[in-house]
C-alpha cells in the first residue's frame, strides 16, 4: 500500500506544504554534479568504485543554472528516513519529463537515511533554478522485509 502525505510527511524534512502532493512528498534539487572518469562494478563490492564527481551548481548558494543535453548526478536538498517496515520509490517530476528530462532512480530501503542521489538525463537544455522540486517519493509499506539498509550510501 502507498502512503498518502499525511503519513509519508513524517519521513521527509520538507521545507514547507508547497512539496505535498496527492500521494507523495516532492523532493528538491540540492547539488549537481558532472560525472568524470570510469566506475568499477563487480559481483561482491569488493572492486566497486565509484566515479568522480565535479559539483556544479548548489541550490544553498547558486540561483540557478543551465544545463545543456548529458548526463549529470542529482543530490536531493530533502534528508529521508525511511521507516524499517517501509520502501520508497522516486519518480521525476512530470514537468521535468515535458522539458525532455528525466532521473533514474532506484530502490530506496527499509532503514535508509540521508539525501539521495539520481540520475539527471538532460535531452533538452534545461534551466534549474534554486530548490526546484524535480521529483516525488512515495512511501509503500512492505511485509517479509529482511533487515535494514547499512550500506555505503546511508546516512549520506
Ligand atoms: O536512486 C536512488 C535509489 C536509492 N538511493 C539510496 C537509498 C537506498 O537505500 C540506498 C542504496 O541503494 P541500493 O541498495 O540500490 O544501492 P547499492 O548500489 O545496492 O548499494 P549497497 O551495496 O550499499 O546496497 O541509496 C539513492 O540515493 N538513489
Amino acid at each position: 500500500m502507498i502512503l498518502g502525505p499525511k503519513l509519508s510527511k513524517k519521513f521527509v524534512e520538507i521545507m514547507d506544504d508547497t512539496q505535498v502532493q496527492q500521494c507523495g512528498i516532492d523532493l528538491r534539487v540540492g547539488s549537481i554534479y558532472r560525472i568524470e572518469g570510469e566506475g568499477v562494478l563487480d559481483y561482491s563490492n569488493e572492486k566497486r568504485k565509484l566515479p568522480s564527481y565535479r559539483k556544479i551548481f548548489s541550490s544553498e548558494n547558486d540561483i540557478k543554472i543551465s544545463l545543456d543535453r548529458g548526463i549529470y548526478l542529482i543530490k536531493v536538498a530533502d534528508k529521508i528516513k525511511i521507516p524499517e517496515d517501509m520502501a520508497a520509490l522516486v519518480y521525476p517530476r512530470s514537468s521535468l519529463l515535458r522539458m525532455g528530462c528525466t532521473l533514474y532512480t532506484a530502490v530506496h530501503d527499509p532503514g535508509y537515511e540521508g539525501y539521495p542521489e539520481y540520475l539527471l538525463n538532460v535531452m533538452n537544455p534545461i534551466t534549474i533554478y534554486r530548490y526546484a522540486r524535480v521529483a516525488q517519493i512515495l512511501f509503500i509499506r512492505s511485509s517479509g522485509v529482511v533487515g535494514t539498509y547499512s550500506g555505503i550510501y546511508q546516512k549520506r
